[in-house]
Parts: C-alpha cells; structure tokens; sequence
C-alpha cells in the first residue's frame, strides 16, 4: 500500500495553473492513485471564449484523462474550478469561495506562473511575486493547511553555475519591488530592467528567484516546500510515454525541426540537455507534498528535479536521436527536409540564418506572391527566429545542481513509493525517451496520425527531389555566367570536356 497515495485519501487540495502543462498531469495523477481524495480546487480564468466548467470538460475529456475516468467514476464532481485571475487584486476570488477555501483546503500546489521569457518586468512580477505573495496570504488564514508546495524552476539562480538548494537573496527585496511596480512608470521600468535582472537573460527567471524569496519571508509560518525542475519535457512513463501539449521549451524546436523550418541552430552539443519529463516532476511534487506535511521540515526545505547530474544527455545526442526519430516517422507537409546542424560559431550561425532560414522564406514568399497568395513565410521565420534567439542562452551552458534534499527524499519512501512514485532519472533510458517525445509532438501536439508516414515519406522524397533539382540548376547558371565572363573558367572547361568523351 502506498503511504503517499493513502495521505491525498479524503484531502481537499487546491491546485493554481492547473490548466498548464504541469497541473494537468499532476491532477491526472492525484485522481489515478488517490480516487478518494475529497476535493481537487482549481483557481483558472476563463480563456479563448471558453467559461470555466468548459474549460475543465475539455481537460477531462482529452486522453491525457482517459485511465483516470476507470479508476475514479466520479471526477467531474471532484474537481471544482473557481474563477480566479492572478493579474487581479486579490487574485480576484469571490468572498464566498475565500471562505470555502478558508475552512477546506489541506494542501496547496502552486504551480501557475507566466513562463515566457519576454514578458515585461511589470507583468512578471504580478504573476510570479505579487501573486505568490497573495496566495500566501490567503494560505496562512486556512485553518487546515498541512503544506504549500512551490514550483520555482532550477534556472531562477542561472546566473550562477553550482546551485546548491538554497534560496539566494537577489540584491532588491522582492516587497521593494512590487511597491516600485505600483509607482514607476513602463518606461522607466523597461529602463532599470536590465540592471535588475543582472546575469539573468530574462524577467521569467528573476521574478521566479523573487517568488522564491516571497515564500521563504512570507510563508515562515506555514509548512512550505520549493520544487525547481529544469527544462521540463513530455511525459516518461505515465499515464504514457510522450504525452505533451504545448510549445514552450524543446517540443516548439522540435515541431520546428520536423517541419523543416529550422535547419540549424546555435547550440553547444556537449552541453547538458537537462531535460526532465514532467511526471517525474510531478511524482516528486506529491512525495514533497506528503513529507512535508507529515515530517514538517524546518527550515523550508527546496528541491531540484534535474537530471543532469544523475543521468547527463547532452544536446548534441538530443538533436542526433530527434533527427533519427524524423527518420522513422517524419512530419506531414514539411516545408524543407528536416536537418540540425548544431554550431557553436556566431558567425556561422548568421551565415546558416541567412542561407537556410531567411532566404528560402524570401524565396517561397516571392512564389506565393506570384500565385496570388497572402505571403506569409518571412513572417513566420522571424518569429521562430527571436524564439530561438531566446532559448540559445539554455543550450549553450550547462549547469550543475545538487540534489541532498532530492535523495534524502526518495530514502524516506517505502519501496512501494519509490515504485508508485518514482522520480528516479537514473533508470530513464534517453534514446528511448526522446523518441516517445519526438512522437508525442507529433500525435498529441500536431494531431497527426500515424497512418499518414508513408505519405509524409513520399512528401520529403519529392523535397529530395527539388533539392537536387534547385542545386544543379544552380550550379548549372553560375558555371554558364563563369564561361561567358571568365577566361579562366573557358580553359578549364575545354580540359575537362575531353575527358568526358574517354
Ligand atoms: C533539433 C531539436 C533541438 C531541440 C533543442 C531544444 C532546446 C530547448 C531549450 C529550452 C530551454 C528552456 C529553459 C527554461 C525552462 C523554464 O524554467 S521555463 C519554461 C519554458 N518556457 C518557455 O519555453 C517559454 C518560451 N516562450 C516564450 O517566451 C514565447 O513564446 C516567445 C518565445 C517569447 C514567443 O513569443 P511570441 O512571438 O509572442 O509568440 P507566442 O504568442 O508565444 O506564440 C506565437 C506562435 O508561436 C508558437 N510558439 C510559441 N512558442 C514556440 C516555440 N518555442 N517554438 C515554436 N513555436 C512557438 C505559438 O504556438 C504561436 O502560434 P500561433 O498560435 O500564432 O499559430
Ligand atoms: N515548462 C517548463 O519547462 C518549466 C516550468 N516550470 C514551472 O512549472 C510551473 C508550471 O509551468 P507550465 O505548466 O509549464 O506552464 P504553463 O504555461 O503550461 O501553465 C501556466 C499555468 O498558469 C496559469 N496562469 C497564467 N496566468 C494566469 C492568470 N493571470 N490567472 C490565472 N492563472 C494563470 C495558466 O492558466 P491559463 O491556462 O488560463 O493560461 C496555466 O494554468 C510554473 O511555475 C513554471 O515556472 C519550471 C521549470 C521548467
């Protein structure tokens, strides 16, 4: 019997980003092994035109959900959404729901945040500090509350290169900056930035060092835990391998290399891939959660959910075992044959831009123009270009995390919880891994059928075919224009010809 899975048994838990990556396979989870649990809450907003009760329909009824419908009937009635928006005062949660809140909640799991990395400062720390803060406040008036986990990420302290798991006090305290955030004006702010974020290469790993130090000064009188995972990833193992449903990360790079759009990047192939599948992240989350709440640490204790240091890949064998998986099952209508040339020259790196991304963007823009289509390539590439622009500073570095709180956790588990909830990197088999999640993209966030690779198949050997055809006329054109103008070029040409006719 598992001790973790019976303690969610007859909780109430509330959970925020539920509706994000993350949430949804820790909800998944939290149904599949605890049907008993009393409540899951879910702070979401409405989004897309869709209220909240549609919002959590569609999370129920997609696949990531289907093994959770057998083993708990009764799930629709479990979960209750309350609105909420964590850019508003408050979080803009009704008095009324406060109260339920208040007086039912045991566990809270936060995990919504915004996690793009040109956010503007102002809004980052809304989302990440200012609502942390909030979150916390209402927490520390629940009369229940046994523990309140954290999701921070392992890059908050990017600017250093060991990480222990420690909290590290960035230079302005974080209750400076949300009131600076209510006075200055965008201008100004956009101006100190900078200087604010010093070493970092964005505000979405700042405002997350400052959630950080929020939960430490504000949550002292709680049970509180800090979860950094570094890049996370499809899923591993469970409910199944390679389930994935957003861009961010490595799956956009790879929706962009198997469709051919990407062609080479700047990259540093020996440096650490430190990929980690979200229900690893997830399983940790809730063993954090049921010690936490049973053995009360003090002081908070923080955990990094990496996978660098048990079980390295670099990103040099990432993009060779995504390439091979192209192989194998290659995406439908790809605009160019999918190739990853990883250099580490900026130089380079420009030349690549411009001949293999910028210039057949130009090159198919000018044939839709000539067809009477709306261009819309150059548009798109550059796009996918500032994206990578701000991913590179993540696959150019490697870092290294301890993980003493990581281990001291896994041997308090029985060897039921190690099983049930397994957060062991050391066993994942990365080959097989990164196919699952090349596959996965395919299925889960492209929604293409395996039945259509032979066709895709055919499609990348007619671009083979172009390919060729597009380099020898272009070779054929220069060697004609070299004939006509260079006396040299004639020459070599009437001594090669001969030989020709040998
Ligand atoms: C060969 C393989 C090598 C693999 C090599 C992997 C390296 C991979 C390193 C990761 C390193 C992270 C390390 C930190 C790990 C955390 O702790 S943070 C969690 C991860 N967070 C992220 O990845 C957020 C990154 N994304 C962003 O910040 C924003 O999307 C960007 C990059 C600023 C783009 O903003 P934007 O231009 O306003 O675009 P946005 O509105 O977000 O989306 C526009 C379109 O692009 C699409 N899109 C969004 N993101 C992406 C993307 N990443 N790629 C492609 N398309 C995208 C959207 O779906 C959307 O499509 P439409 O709906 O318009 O059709
Ligand atoms: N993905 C990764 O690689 C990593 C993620 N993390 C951390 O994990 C956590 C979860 O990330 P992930 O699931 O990937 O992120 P997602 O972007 O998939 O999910 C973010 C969640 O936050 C919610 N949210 C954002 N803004 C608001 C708002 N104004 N009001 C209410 N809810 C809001 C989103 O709701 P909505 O659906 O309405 O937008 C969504 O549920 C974050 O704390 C992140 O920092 C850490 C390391 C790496």
């Amino acid at each position: 019997m598992s001790m973790i899975a019976a303690f969610y048994d007859n909780k109430s838990i509330l959970i925020t980003g539920a509706t994000g990556f993350l949430g949804k396979v820790l909800m998944e989870k939290l149904f599949r092994t605890s049907p008993d649990l009393k409540v899951i809450y879910i702070l979401v907003r409405p989004k897309a035109g869709q209220t909240l009760q549609q919002r959590v329909f569609q999370i129920l009824n997609s696949k990531l959900f289907e093994k959770v419908k057998e083993v708990c009937p009764k799930v629709h009635e479990k979960i209750k959404p309350i609105y909420a928006d964590l850019n508003q005062k408050d979080l803009a949660i009704s008095k009324e729901d406060v109260k339920e809140l208040l007086s039912s909640v045991n566990i809270i799991f936060h995990c919504a945040a915004t996690v793009r990395f040109d956010d503007p400062l102002r809004h980052a720390v809304q989302l990440n500090v200012t609502a942390t803060q909030q979150l916390l406040h209402i927490a520390s008036q629940m009369t229940k509350l046994e523990a309140f986990i954290h999701i921070s990420t392992a890059y908050s302290n990017c600017n250093l290169k060991h990480i222990d798991e420690v909290i590290y006090p960035c230079s302005v305290e974080p209750k400076k900056i949300i009131q600076s955030m209510e006075w200055l004006d965008d201008a100004i702010i956009d101006e100190i930035t900078p200087k604010l974020i010093a070493g970092r290469p964005n505000t979405y790993t700042y405002t997350k060092a400052l959630g950080e130090m929020v939960v430490q000064e504000e949550g002292s009188n709680l049970n509180v835990a800090i979860i950094r995972p570094s890049i996370v990833g499809a899923t591993w193992q469970e409910p199944f391998p390679g389930w994935v449903d957003n861009l961010n990360g490595p799956s956009g790079l790879i929706v962009a290399a198997g469709k051919g759009f990407l062609r080479s990047i700047k990259a540093t192939p020996m440096a650490v891939a430190d990929l980690i599948p979200v229900d690893t992240v997830v399983n940790l989350t809730l063993a954090v959660g049921w010690y936490t709440a049973v053995h009360r640490p003090k002081p908070t204790l923080i955990y990094h959910c990496t996978s660098g240091t048990t079980n390295p890949c670099n990103w040099g064998k990432m993009g060779l075992q995504v390439l091979a998986t192209f192989e194998k099952a290659p995406f439908e209508r790809a605009f160019r044959r999918p190739n990853a040339d990883f250099t580490t020259n900026y130089f380079t790196a420009s030349y690549w831009n411009a001949v293999s991304h910028r210039a057949p963007a130009i090159i198919y823009d000018f044939y839709l123009r000539l067809t009477g289509r709306e261009p819309r390539m150059t548009k798109l590439m550059n796009r996918l270009l500032r994206t990578i622009s701000m991913l590179e500073y993540f696959i150019n570095r490697s870092w290294e995390w301890s993980t003493y709180n990581t281990e001291m956790l896994m041997s308090e588990l029985s060897p039921e919880d190690q099983r049930v909830f397994n957060f062991d990197v050391s066993q994942l088999n990365w080959l097989e891994y990164i196919e699952n999640y090349v596959l996965g993209v395919k299925k889960y966030i492209l929604k293409e059928d395996m039945a259509g690779i032979p066709e895709a198949k055919q499609h990348l050997k007619r671009l083979r075919n172009i390919h060729y055809f597009f380099n020898t006329a272009l070779f054929l054109i220069i060697w004609c224009l070299l004939i006509a103008r260079s006396q040299m070029a004639r020459n070599m040409w009437f001594f090669i010809s001969p030989l020709y006719n040998l």
